[in-house]
C-alpha cells in the first residue's frame, strides 16, 4: 500500500534561477536547495491500497509520473515524504531492468534470477523453461550470442521471461508487455493471469489502454504526479481517453 508517497528528483547543474549572493544567503538559512540544484516533484501526495490477486494498471500521459511511482514502490527511489507498505518484496520487470550486454543470453538467465533471489538450483530448474518462453533460440542458437547482438525486442523478451520465472509477490511491469510480437503478447498474457492466480499483485504501466483494458481490473490514473481516478479498469480507462481526447 501507498500512504501519501511524494517523489522528488533533485536534478543538478538545472541552472540557478537567482544566482545573486542574497539568493545564496537567504537560500542558506531557509535550507532550500543549492543553486544550480532544480527539484522536480515528480509524484504527489498519491495513496492506494493494493490487495491480493489484483492486477492493476497504470495509466497517465508522458511524464506524469507512472515509472517514478514503480520505482519507488520497488523500493529503487527513495519517497521524500508519505510510506510504502509491502508484503514481501516488490519486484520491477522494466524494459531497463539491469543485465548485462557482454554477456551471452544464458549468462544472463542465470545472474537475472540471481538477482531475483532464485536459488542457483531454482535456476537450473526453470533454464530451459525461461529461454522457450522468452522464444529466443526459435530463430537459431542466440542464448549462447551476448546480449548486445539482440534486437531490442528480443532482449525485452528475455528480461520478461526471466523476471516471470519467478513467482512474486508483487510484480510490476514496466511497458514489457509493448515489446515483443503477437505471439510474445499472447504468451506473456497468460503468464501475468497464472502470476495473479498464484496470488501475487501485478502492476502494468502502459501506454497501451487496450493492454489494461485487457489484462488488469483495476486502473489507477496519474496525471501531473497526482492521482486523478483510481477504480474498475474499464471506468477509468474510459474516462482517461475521453481527458486525451479533449487535448
Ligand atoms: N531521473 C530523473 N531526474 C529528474 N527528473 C526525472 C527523472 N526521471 C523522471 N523525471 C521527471 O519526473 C516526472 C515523471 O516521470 P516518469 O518517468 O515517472 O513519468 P511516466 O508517467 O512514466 O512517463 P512516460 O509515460 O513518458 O514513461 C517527469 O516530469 C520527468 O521529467
Amino acid at each position: 500500500m501507498a500512504d501519501d508517497v511524494h517523489v522528488v528528483y533533485k536534478v543538478n547543474g538545472a541552472g540557478a534561477r537567482k544566482g545573486g549572493a542574497t539568493a545564496a544567503l537567504s537560500r542558506l538559512f531557509t535550507r532550500g536547495p543549492a543553486p544550480g540544484m532544480r527539484e522536480v516533484h515528480a509524484v504527489k501526495g498519491v495513496t492506494f491500497v493494493a490487495y491480493k490477486g489484483e492486477a492493476i494498471g497504470l495509466i497517465g500521459t508522458n511524464g506524469s509520473g507512472k515509472s517514478t511511482l514503480l520505482s519507488a514502490i520497488a523500493g529503487l527511489q527513495p519517497v521524500a515524504r508519505g510510506r510504502i507498505y509491502s508484503h514481501g518484496q516488490p519486484s520491477l520487470l522494466g524494459v531497463n531492468a539491469a543485465l548485462m550486454n557482454d554477456l551471452t543470453g544464458e549468462r544472463n538467465v542465470v545472474l537475472g534470477g540471481l538477482a531475483m533471489g532464485m536459488s542457483k538450483q531454482q535456476i537450473r530448474e526453470r533454464y530451459q523453461s525461461i529461454v522457450d518462453f522468452s522464444g529466443i533460440n526459435e530463430k537459431g542458437d542466440f542464448i549462447s550470442l551476448p546480449m548486445r547482438t539482440y534486437s531490442s525486442g528480443m532482449g525485452a523478451r528475455l528480461r520478461f521471461s526471466i523476471a516471470a520465472a519467478k513467482d512474486h509477490d508483487v510484480l510490476m511491469i514496466d511497458e514489457a508487455l509493448a515489446t515483443g510480437d503477437a505471439a510474445f503478447q499472447r504468451r506473456s498474457q497468460a503468464r501475468i493471469e497464472e502470476l495473479r492466480e498464484q496470488a501475487g499483485t501485478v502492476f502494468l504501466v502502459s501506454h497501451g489502454i487496450g493492454t489494461v483494458r485487457e489484462t488488469c481490473d483495476r486502473a489507477i490514473w496519474l496525471e501531473a504526479g497526482v492521482l486523478r481516478m483510481d477504480g474498475p479498469a474499464d471506468e477509468v480507462c474510459d474516462a482517461y481517453e475521453r481527458f486525451t481526447s479533449g487535448r
